[in-house]
This record gives C-alpha cells, sequence and structure tokens, in this order.
C-alpha cells in the first residue's frame, strides 16, 4: 500500500483550523470541502486519460480527457459525505456510489448499514473518500466490498490517519497485488484508549452533523 502525506502549507492551515475545538460546523464543513479538493489535486494524479485531438481557433492540439467508465467516488457515510462536494467539483464526470458504515464505540468494530453502488465494479478506479483513518477498521472493509465487486484500484482519501489504521491496512491487504493508496493530510502520533486520533480532531461526523 502506497501512503501520500500531503505538505503544503496552505493544507496545513486549514487543517490547523480544523483540529480546533473552537472552530464551529459551519466552518469545519467548509475547512473540509477546502482540504479534500487540496488532496484530491494529488490523489487523482494517476487518474486514468485517453488522447484526444481537439481543435483549438489556431490549429489541432493534442491533449487527453478523463477515461470511461469514469471514477467512482465512494463517501463512507456519515462523514464521508462531507467530503463528496469537493471531489465532485473537481471530478464533474464521476459517478458517485455509497457505503454507511459504523464503528461500534465499545468493540471499535465497523459495520456496514448500507450499500448503494454499481453491482459491477469491474475497470473502475474508485475514491474512498473518509476524514478519519483510526483503526483502519473501517476503510479495510470499504476496500474489500470495492474489491469484491472488481474495483481495479482504491484510492482512499483521508484527512487524519494515524499509524495504527495504516499498519492495520497495510497487513490486511498485504498480498492481494491490487493497488491500494492513502492519501492525507497529516500523519497523527497514535490513538488514545477510545480509538479516537491523538491529537486528532475529535469525532468528525459530530463536528460536521451534530452529536448523535
Ligand atoms: O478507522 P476506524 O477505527 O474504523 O474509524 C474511522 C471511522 O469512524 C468514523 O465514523 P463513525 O463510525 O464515527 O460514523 P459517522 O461518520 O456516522 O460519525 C470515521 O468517519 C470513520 O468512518
Ligand atoms: O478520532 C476519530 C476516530 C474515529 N472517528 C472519528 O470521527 N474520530
Ligand atoms: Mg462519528
Amino acid at each position: 500500500m502506497e501512503t501520500l502525506v500531503v505538505d503544503h502549507p496552505l493544507v496545513a492551515h486549514k487543517l490547523t483550523t480544523l483540529r480546533d475545538v473552537r472552530t464551529d460546523s459551519p466552518t469545519f464543513r467548509r475547512l473540509a470541502d477546502e482540504l479534500v479538493t487540496l488532496l484530491a489535486y494529488e490523489a487523482t494524479r494517476d487518474v486514468r486519460v485517453t488522447e484526444v485531438t481537439v481543435d483549438t481557433p489556431v490549429a489541432p492540439a493534442h491533449g487527453v480527457r478523463l477515461a470511461k467508465p469514469y471514477p467512482l467516488v465512494v463517501p463512507i457515510l456519515r462523514a464521508g459525505l462531507g467530503m463528496l462536494d469537493g471531489m465532485t467539483r473537481l471530478l464533474p464526470t464521476a459517478e458517485v456510489g455509497f457505503l454507511g458504515m459504523i464503528r461500534d464505540e465499545n468493540t471499535l468494530q465497523a459495520e456496514t448499514y448500507a450499500t448503494r453502488l454499481p453491482e459491477d465494479l469491474s475497470g473502475r478506479q474508485c475514491y474512498v473518500v473518509d476524514p478519519m483513518l483510526a483503526t483502519g477498521g473501517t476503510l479495510a472493509a470499504a476496500v474489500q466490498y470495492l474489491f469484491d465487486r472488481g474495483a481495479v484500484d482504491v484510492t482512499a482519501i483521508c484527512l487524519l490517519a494515524a499509524p495504527e489504521g495504516l499498519a492495520y491496512m497495510d497487513k490486511v491487504f498485504a498480498n492481494t497485488g491490487k493497488p491500494i493508496r492513502v492519501v492525507t493530510a497529516a500523519l497523527d502520533e497514535r490513538l488514545n484508549e477510545h480509538g479516537y486520533i491523538v491529537p486528532g480532531l475529535g469525532d468528525a461526523g459530530d463536528r460536521l452533523y451534530g452529536v448523535v
């Protein structure tokens, strides 16, 4: 598995405000949206394109367009929804599939409660968006689900990742031979005893949408 921590002062600046406990929900939403667009710019470096020629007013010009089938963006509900608009702004032709997953706060096991994606993902590049990669249980289950449906490669875009979660992803997918990338704005120190990322930003879903 390949991990990319995007090292850019604008990303660091926005992430610092996102972490701040005093940042209110409207500002948190706006910053999550802005951050995903910056991360997606890096995460889509390998997006598949086909060569085309267009006529400028002066002469033919060689260029590229996104190849079909178009990428599939998969937000993991609930918190991943806060990253969807930023992705589709950058990839307007992308299709969107939804995975609803919740982590049991006691066992830290991920449970899938909703799936709404194309049945056949053969040949698809998939971009999973979820702000938090903590134990990695949620992302590993999501990636496995996409591979089971035929996805060719999966890139996960996370705002924050914990070393434990990256290690878990590495272990689970070590021998699959399928390309997996994680693109994140920061690699934090560790998880605490409740499975929260330290220093992290708290519960991303609650900060985006309110405490449930
Ligand atoms: O790496 P893990 O240990 O599996 O934890 C990460 C998951 O936890 C959060 O979702 P949560 O379960 O809080 O659901 P929510 O988005 O509905 O709040 C987060 O958005 C990830 O999906
Ligand atoms: O720190 C964490 C860990 C899991 N989920 C969150 O929203 N935050
Ligand atoms: Mg949550």
